[in-house]
Formats: structure tokens, sequence, C-alpha cells
């Protein structure tokens, strides 16, 4: 059935795409549902076909989303209400569902899940949009009945109408009463995965900081992050992100959190002389710049980024090291995320830096001479990124964590073997899980001579704005999206005897 879009529903929203004049009483049409609206409201169309392709394609929400934006051509408050409706039901899946398990009379795995996405949608506008009842209700039904058919309307309908007869609070209180597994409740309330929730537990203490911090770790997940900003140093300025409402960041030097909307307006970063690029990653890539080398070489230094798809790590250390006089190698092996590399290095003087299509395992093969500083920005689980892939938690599983540990030891492996005496290797993921951070470090250490682990905690200290990040611990460093704003980049910093 061809969807009818439906006008004059965005102008009740406000800037942040909320909708306006909520009033505390839950009202509901007095229609019945068969005989409401047909047609779906754009911005929920385009949340629907998020939820859908995600769903039935594997697809990338943040990928799906603006071309969806685009296809159904949503204004600017439009298109937030679709990103708030789609990224929170999609990290909301699975609060949402067990709710939804207590008001659908059989299994969920038994509906049609075309309907089970749409009333996900409708749960969220409920439980944490402030989207009048009524409002929830009649448009998830017209969405429904537009899009999937009249068949499920009553479906809807009905259970939109049982979750609607209690706040969100009521709804976790229910859920947990008399569930004694911490691990449990937490899953319950912040939807996320028991496995991750056991996972983030440990990793905290892993990292010298305390269980009791595990709420607060995952709501920071459930929270949509605000754009950052970095202007490639020597290359842009951030003044006209200033002017256009941005505000300093705190944490890095040259950083912007950037929240008045779409960033791809500003020209800086059009021209890629300004990128968005989270500050946790700001600051391990500039950590990596900060470090000293022991007898660098006169003619300047060698950087390698070992990792480097799509690019936003070696735009950043290409353009220190074309203020120092120094080369940059990016390798990816790729070929469409390496062109992604070029394009952000675009901005860079092209003499600095060079782009390798290439299996990082091999390097050392390529260039028998060396670098001075390596990032080993390691292919990774990702989980210290679950805010920015509001899918990620569902998809990921604990095997994936068995999948990567060779690879990701094997490319540790060879920047070490590839550094030049005196010289430094970063070791970043962004995933705080021991598995990939410190075991990995510490297995590649193992045995092999002549390489020392330094204070990657003081160096990150060194290269914030406060000068105490209290992201070290036991000469790794970790930094967390509850304490410091950013993914949960770990770091370890090696350097090699001369
Ligand atoms: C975490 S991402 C790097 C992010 C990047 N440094 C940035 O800041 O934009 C990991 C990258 O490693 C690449 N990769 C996967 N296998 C690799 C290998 N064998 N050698 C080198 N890179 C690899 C992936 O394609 C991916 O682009």
């Amino acid at each position: 059935m061809t969807p009818e879009y439906r006008s004059g529903e965005s102008s009740r929203r406000n800037e942040r795409g909320r909708e306006r004049n909520r009033s505390g009483e839950r009202k509901f049409s007095a229609t019945a549902p068969g005989e409401r609206t047909r047609r779906a409201d754009p911005a929920r169309l385009v949340a629907f076909e998020v939820l859908r392709a995600v769903a039935a394609d594997d697809a990338y929400a943040n990928l799906v989303l603006p071309t969806s934006i685009r296809k159904h051509r949503l204004g600017r408050q439009d298109a937030g209400f679709a990103t708030e409706l789609a990224y929170g039901a999609l990290r909301g899946q699975g609060t949402y569902d067990a709710i939804l398990s207590l008001c659908v009379d059989r299994p969920l795995a038994q509906l049609d899940p075309a309907v089970l996405d749409a009333l996900r949608l409708g749960v969220h506008q409920l439980m944490a949009m402030r989207v009048p009842p009524h409002a929830a209700l009649d448009q998830t039904v017209g969405l429904a009945r537009a899009v999937i058919g009249a068949g499920p309307s009553s479906l809807i309908n009905a259970v939109l109408r049982k979750v609607s007869r209690k706040s969100f609070a009521e709804w976790l209180d229910m859920l947990t009463e008399g569930v004694e597994d911490p691990v449990r409740v937490s899953s319950l309330r912040h939807s996320h995965p028991e496995w991750i929730v056991r996972t983030m537990r440990q990793s905290l203490v892993n990292h010298g900081r305390s269980v009791v911090e595990i709420d607060d770790l995952l709501a920071a997940d459930n929270a949509a992050p605000v754009v950052n900003l970095v202007a490639l140093p020597g290359i842009g300025e951030l003044d006209e992100a200033l002017e256009a409402g941005a505000r300093a960041g705190e944490l890095v030097a040259d950083s912007a959190l950037f929240a008045a909307g779409d960033v791809g307006r500003l020209e800086s970063v059009r021209s890629g002389r300004i990128r968005v690029q989270d500050a946790g990653s700001q600051l391990v890539a500039r950590a990596l710049a900060a470090v000293e080398v022991d007898h660098p070489p006169e003619d300047g230094e060698e950087w390698l980024d070992l990792c480097a798809g799509p690019g936003g790590k070696s735009a950043l250390l290409a353009a220190i090291a074309a203020q120092r006089g120094y080369r940059l190698v990016a390798n990816e092996p790729a070929e469409h995320r390496a062109a992604l590399v070029r394009q952000a290095l675009a901005a860079v003087d092209p003499a600095v830096w060079s782009v390798r299509v290439g299996d990082g395992r091999s390097i050392g093969e390529s260039y028998p001479g060396g670098f001075d500083r390596i990032l080993v920005d390691a292919p990774c689980t990702g989980l210290g990124a679950l805010r920015r892939r509001p899918e990620a938690r569902w998809r990921r599983q604990p095997s994936d964590l068995a999948e990567l540990g060779p690879l990701q030891r094997a490319l540790l492996a060879e920047a070490l073997e590839t550094v030049r005496p005196g010289g430094v290797v970063a070791y970043v993921t962004c995933s705080p899980h021991p598995a990939e951070t410190t075991a990995v470090v510490q297995d590649s250490l193992r045995g092999r001579d002549g390489y020392v682990l330094l204070d990657a905690g003081q160096v990150l200290d060194g290269v914030s704005k406060s000068g105490s990040l209290h992201a070290g611990h036991e000469s790794t460093a970790q930094l967390w999206p509850h304490v410091h704003g950013t993914d949960a980049m770990f770091l370890a910093l090696i350097r090699r005897a001369t």
C-alpha cells in the first residue's frame, strides 16, 4: 500500500523535534481505530523505515536515517523528531519489548516483525518522548494502516492503550520487582543485553573504577551524544562553528560541541578543515603525538596509522605532523574505507601523507625502515560507542570478542616489530572490554624484551585542557561516557627501547 503523508503534524514539534502542548491527562480518540487516520506522518514513517531496515536488512541506522530523511524531504524539526524516535526505539528495544511482553497476549516472536517495530515506535513515544497518548496511538495506528495494512490496527491500539496506563517509572518498577540479580535489573532498566551489562561491570573494575557506576554508564549509552568538532591544527578555525552556536570543548584544545542542528551547513565542515570527531578520539590521537620519542630522526619523523579507515584520527595526526614537518602513512585494507581516508585527509597538504591499501599485519614488509610513532586503532566490538550506534548492542555477540582477539594481537605485534627503537606505539580501542584492551596489551608484551609501557593516563592529562582526567590505571588509560562525556576509548602507550 502506498503511504499517504500528512502535513500539519510537524508544526506542533519544537526545535528538538519533541511534540508541544502535552497535557498531563491521558486522552484518547473517541474514534474506533478502523475509522481513524490511514495516513503515515512522514517523520514516523522515516523512523519506521529505519527500524525495518535495521531488522530486516541488517542495515546501520546511522546510514539509513539520513537517506530516508532526504527521501521524505523532512524539515529540520521533523528530522529531529524522526531521529529521536528511531534511535530511541532502537536503544530502548530491550526494555520496550519487556513492557510489550506484558501487554501482548502471545510471545512477541509470533508477531509480524513490522507490527512489532510499529509497537516499539509507539512505546517510545509514550514512554520517552512526551507525545500525548492519543497522538501516539492514532499516529502509530495510522502508520501501520498505511504501511502494513488494516489488519493489526486493533491489536496495536489495544496494546498501546495498555502501555499508556502506566508511566515509564511504574513499568520499570513492575519489571524489576522481585528481581534479585543486579545484572538483570540493570539490563531491564537500561535496555542493554545482560552479557553487555556483565562486561561493563567487569570493565569498570578492571580499569580501577567501582561497579556502582554501572547504572550511570548504561544511562550514558542511552543519551544522544552531542556532536563534537575538531579544528584541524594549523588548517581549521572554530570561529564559524562558534558563531553558529557551538561552544568550546572543555576536554581538549581546538574542539567544540555543536548542538545547533545539521553540522553539514558549516562551510568549514564541508571543506574538511573542521571535522566531526568524538573528544575521546581526539585525546588519544593527541596523546600519541605528544609523547616523547627517543632519538627522533633529524630529517623528521615518520608516523603510521595502521588501521586508518574512515580516517578521523589520520586527519588529526596528519595535520599535527604537517605542523612539525613530519609525514604520515595511513593504512587501511578495505578499499572503500581507504577512499574515505583519502577524503578525510584532503584538507591536509598531500606532501605530508600517503594512503596504503593493505593488511596491517604485514606492513613491515612494505616499510622496512619502520616508523617513529604508530597508532593501532584496532578493529573492536565498539562497546564503548553504543550511544552512537543505537542497534549495535543487539547485534554484537560475546563470540565477536573471540573472533577479534587474534587480529588485535597480530596488529599490535606487527606494530611493535615495525616501530623504530625509541619510537612509540599507541594501542587504542573504542571498547573498555578487558579482553580487547588490557589482555591484548599484556599478551603482546609478554616474552618480548625491550618494550616499556608508558603512563598513558599522565600523557592524556598532558593533552587535556583540565590537566586532570583521572583516566589512568596501572599505566593504561580508559575514558568513559558517564565520566568524561566521550566514547569509552582505551589507550596504551608502548615505547621500544633504543
Ligand atoms: C576502529 S576502526 C579505525 C578508526 C579510525 N582510526 C578512525 O579514527 O577513523 C578499525 C579499522 O581497521 C581496519 N582493519 C580491519 N582489519 C585490518 C587489518 N588486518 N589491518 C589493518 N586494518 C584493518 C578496519 O577496516 C577499520 O577501518
